[in-house]
């Protein structure tokens, strides 16, 4: 069958966009995941962290799912967003819109370029919550804010949240950062264990300056990718929860892939958070896809260059040029 996708990508947080609406693919979850391993694979003509796919709803307008690059889908993706919320705009005409994801409805705009020529969206990131429950973190306690987690690591103090998809942060030193100690820990916990039996993506937080901070994420189901949007609002709301930054104010978050900004509210005990920055295309393709017994095998038979990733490489120096001052 034939396929035609979007290569794109928030922060080089990168996937294949795949829109459902209009097409009749007839996908079940099956062919998803085996899309995802298939099309991901490094190895292959594409490649990416993960598959959006776009699809109709009833009570938005679009849904769309996000399957990692290992098969397993993840209930909320914030790079992933803003690519498809861009995506959803442009097809539609407008500049905002609403979009199911696995357990909200979130809302998506245009925004002001956060760089000089950079395809800009705001995507809200919500429900936020600290019960380990919804992680799940099997410890004997509700939440664990600023704590130890002496199984894992006993130099770090770890914070745990959903937003709603499963995050485990710390702030680090330069030291820590360059150690091989989040390796270690994230496939800890992101192979069959006790403590967190789904998995949960592991983040690195270093403090740059007041509203600066940078982010490097193990991403469950990936592995380390350039950047994570769901892990860098949830680190920014770590950071103001300690007193290190502000909320209600644009923090700038970098990260491997360039940087984002990210803005953490509170409302009584609630909060949102409002993640702003690329949505790049990079190309546009039809591939040619066999669902064969041995797997799938995949052909790209026509591509076309956005010409927008020349333009996002100047954020990315950029932002290379900031992080080398600490
Ligand atoms: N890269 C994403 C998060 C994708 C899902 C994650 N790997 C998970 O399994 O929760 C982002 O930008 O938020």
């Amino acid at each position: 069958m034939k396929i035609d996708l979007i290569k794109c990508h928030g922060s080089n947080n990168d996937f294949l966009l795949i829109d459902e609406t209009d097409r009749n693919y007839k996908f079940d979850d099956f062919k998803r995941r085996d899309l995802a391993l298939a099309l991901c694979d490094r190895e292959s003509s594409l490649g990416a962290d993960g598959i959006l796919f776009i699809r109709p709803s009833r009570v938005a307008d679009a849904q769309y799912r996000i399957f990692n690059s290992d098969g397993t889908e993840a209930s909320m993706c914030g790079n992933g967003l803003r690519c498809a919320g861009r995506y959803v705009c442009e097809k539609l005409g407008v500049v905002e819109a609403v979009i199911e994801t696995m357990k909200a409805n979130l809302r998506v705009k245009k925004h002001e370029e956060i760089f000089i020529d950079i395809p800009t969206y705001q995507v809200e990131i919500s429900p936020v919550t600290f019960d380990l429950k919804d992680l799940p973190l099997n410890l004997d306690q509700e939440t664990l804010i600023q704590e130890e987690i002496p199984q894992l690591a006993e130099e770090l103090t770890f914070t745990a949240l959903s937003v709603p998809n499963p995050h485990l942060t710390a702030v680090v030193s330069k030291e820590q950062l360059e150690s091989d100690l989040q390796t270690r820990l994230s496939e800890k916990v992101n192979n069959p264990n006790d403590l967190f039996p789904d998995g949960v993506n592991v983040s690195f937080i270093r403090l740059l300056e007041k509203g600066s901070i940078y982010v490097r994420t193990y991403e469950r189901g990936v592995g380390y990718t350039n950047a994570c949007g769901t892990a860098m609002s949830a680190s920014t709301l770590v950071t103001c929860l300690m007193g290190e930054n502000e909320f209600d104010q644009p923090i700038n978050v970098y990260n491997n892939g360039g940087m984002v900004q990210c803005a953490v509210h509170k409302e009584d005990e609630t909060y949102t958070i409002d993640l702003i920055g690329n949505a790049t295309f990079v190309y546009s393709a039809q591939i040619e896809v066999d669902f064969t017994k041995e797997g799938i095998l995949a052909e790209i038979l026509e591509q076309e260059d956005f010409n927008e990733d020349t333009l996002y490489s100047r954020l990315q120096e950029h932002a290379k040029k900031y992080l080398n001052q600490f």
